[in-house]
């Protein structure tokens, strides 16, 4: 972990403020960057399980044409996924952990030349998978997520296999994310934040001031760079003094995008 992210971790248990007491941009002036599971969407027992409120789809759908289609989400999962669990709806996206873009939502979504995890390694760590049935591989192309959350008590397991791989291979360009009852492991090369970086030089995402939620530890990457893009960070589910505001759950982020159509149009 690199220091500036250590020290953001560090103060990701104190208080911060409620999102509702935090003043938006116009939203003809700001960029939309959203964060699903967790996030958007509730938790649900595997992946593919998640559902998206219809009413949420119909409020993406409006801020992305108020906002001129600055509106992204920035996920962990792949794009390819992203578009399976929004169809028939697509939206601009940074997918992968930043491995992957799409700036708009007619486009094609672009590798971000994200470097991949050696075969290899890739295949030694799938196999950890098998510890159990209840531990469910996903394969993301550039990163592995091994989730757990059927199977709570191979957690210390699965980490402690990874570790040992880890330490077999001291060099190689790995970097372990502690998920929400999932390890995953992608190459260090590439970060959601790397991703919103290149995303915001992009039209129609330049020159407008960029507005994040997240809620997990691989969002912390994009927290920590929102000031120097002059923009606002919400954490979900925590409190942090590292961000502008907080929502308690994804539900009150629903409802706060909702709110958000209620400003005049310009
Ligand atoms: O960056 P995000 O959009 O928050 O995605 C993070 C990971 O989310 C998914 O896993 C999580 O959600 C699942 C569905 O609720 C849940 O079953 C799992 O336990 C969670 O870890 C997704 O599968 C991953 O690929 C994403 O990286």
């Amino acid at each position: 972990m690199t220091s500036k992210l250590a020290e953001t971790a560090k103060r990701l248990t104190s208080d911060s403020t409620p999102a509702s007491a935090i003043s938006m941009p116009r939203l003809d002036q700001c960029a939309l960057l959203l964060d699903i599971d967790g996030t958007l969407l509730d938790f649900a027992p595997t992946p593919r399980e998640v559902w998206v409120p219809p009413e949420l789809e119909h409020t993406l759908r409006q801020l992305h044409d108020r906002t001129s289609g600055a509106l992204a989400l920035v996920s962990g999962r792949s794009i390819n996924d992203i578009d399976l669990i929004f169809a028939p709806m697509k939206l601009p996206a940074v997918g992968g952990h930043g491995a992957e873009m799409r700036l708009l939502s007619s486009g094609e979504a672009v590798a971000t030349h994200a470097p991949p995890l050696d075969p290899e390694l890739k295949s030694r760590l799938a196999a950890i998978a098998r510890i159990s049935p209840g531990i469910l591989l996903e394969d993301k192309g550039y990163s592995l997520a091994l989730h757990y959350r059927l199977a709570p008590h191979t957690e210390k397991a699965i980490y402690e296999s990874v570790a040992a791989i880890r330490a077999e291979n001291p060099h190689a360009p790995l970097e372990v994310l502690p998920g929400k009852s999932v390890c995953e492991i992608k190459h260090s090369g590439f970060t959601k934040a790397t991703g919103v970086i290149e995303l915001m030089k992009h039209h129609p995402f330049t020159g407008r001031r960029p507005v994040f939620i997240g809620d997990d530890v691989t969002d912390e990457t994009v927290f920590a760079i929102m000031p120097e893009l002059q923009g606002l960070a919400f954490s979900v589910g925590r409190h942090s003094d590292v961000v502008d505001g907080h929502f308690e759950e994804p539900r009150d982020v629903r409802e706060w995008l909702v709110g958000l159509l209620d400003q005049p149009v310009t």
